[in-house]
């Protein structure tokens, strides 16, 4: 299917691109799966053209989360053939990657309606992963309970918090108290362990089927336009994907320093802009008030220590670091910033996957 979308545009982050946010209707890209689990215009080998990596042909995906998670389905979106690795948490999954016991780790870092998981960037910061793909998927969200219970039975729903909180209108409307659970594929796998019958889950219509729940209501998060960003993060550095000029590559890059932020913020634009750079996420984190937390990073080409800043920003733009101008970018804002760190340089993902 064809690649043509427009950069996704996510709230809280800034993007040089001009152009108008989409419907979903709109789309010409949508790559729709039916319900057949791929969508067909993904490329089943290998992640970024780069081979697989265990024996038996198979990436193994850590995700957090039970079987039926989002992040599962964005796993398989990425590399149809790979085996998914369930996690209690998002750093049970970086951690099966550093042992060695997954070859990926996936993460959702964005969303349309919510703007960057800060929480999950922390993570990948904390860590030396490089991310390898990027994945962006349309997220229904559903109302599912245990077969034969009424919508006017129910008390409580138990879900993500993100996807609580993408769905907070109509759980107000419905009058249902919200508590949160580690993953959605969990909040289902719960109701049907322990047989609530007073407790809705929020999830995919997947998971519906895998757990045998029946579904109340489609489609309840707030907007319409619901996509997430997910990450792929490998060990492995994979290196820059082998493009003519970097063309539909993208970088991710963290910038660290500790005072003046408003001045490296104007100078680290002006980096880029003067050599025709198009940013597609730039998030400016400042922590220097008391009692806030400074974000905490792994320097990876020191002495692999943690080192504590108070003003960070993260900046996606588009092209490779084997660019000169890339590296001209990076040089100049290494030369007045205290730390730059690559998270990774990748093909950029310009369709949106759709589960349903
Ligand atoms: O809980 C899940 O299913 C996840 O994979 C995390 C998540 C939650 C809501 C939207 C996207 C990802």
């Amino acid at each position: 299917m064809a690649s043509s979308a427009p950069p996704l545009k996510f709230p809280n982050s800034v993007s040089s691109s001009t152009k108008k946010r989409r419907k979903f209707s709109d789309l010409p890209s949508i790559a729709p799966t039916g319900k057949n689990w791929r969508p067909s215009t993904v490329v089943v080998a290998g992640i970024n053209g780069h081979p697989q990596i265990n024996g038996s042909g198979a990436l193994r995906v850590a995700f957090q989360g039970a079987p039926g998670a989002y992040s599962e389905f964005a796993a398989k979106t990425a590399s149809p053939a790979c085996t998914t690795i369930p996690c209690r948490a998002f750093a049970d999954a970086i951690d099966a990657v550093e042992r060695g016991r997954a070859d990926r780790a996936i993460l959702p870092v964005e969303s349309t309606m919510e703007g960057t998981a800060l929480r999950n960037y922390d993570l990948l910061l904390r860590h030396d992963l490089r991310i390898v793909q990027e994945i962006n998927l349309f997220v229904h969200y559903c109302l599912l309970a245990m077969p034969g219970v009424r919508p006017g039975e129910l008390r409580r729903v138990i879900s993500h918090p993100m996807a609580l909180a993408h769905c907070g209108r109509a759980l107000s409307h419905l009058g249902l108290r919200r508590e949160p659970v580690e993953d959605t594929a969990g909040a289902v796998e719960m109701l049907r362990s322990n047989h609530l019958l007073d407790t809705a889950a929020i999830a995919s219509p997947r998971a519906a089927v895998l757990y045998g729940l029946d579904v109340l209501a489609h489609g309840l998060q707030d907007e319409s336009w619901n996509v997430t960003r997910f990450l792929l993060l490998s060990k492995t550095p994979t290196g820059p994907p082998q493009e003519p000029a970097g063309a539909g590559l993208k970088t991710s890059l963290v910038i660290a320093h500790r005072g003046g932020s408003m001045m490296v913020l104007l100078k680290v634009l002006s980096a880029f802009s003067k050599r025709n750079i198009n940013l597609t996420k730039l998030e400016v984190i400042n922590s220097s008030n008391e009692g806030e937390a400074p974000v905490m990073i792994l320097d990876v080409r020191g002495r692999g220590s943690l080192r504590a800043f108070p003003h960070v920003l993260y900046v996606d733009f588009e092209g490779s670091t084997e660019e000169s101008k890339v590296k001209e970018a990076i040089d100049e804002i290494s030369s007045f910033s205290v730390f730059v760190r690559i998270l990774g340089c990748y093909t950029a993902d310009t369709n949106v996957y759709d589960l349903q």
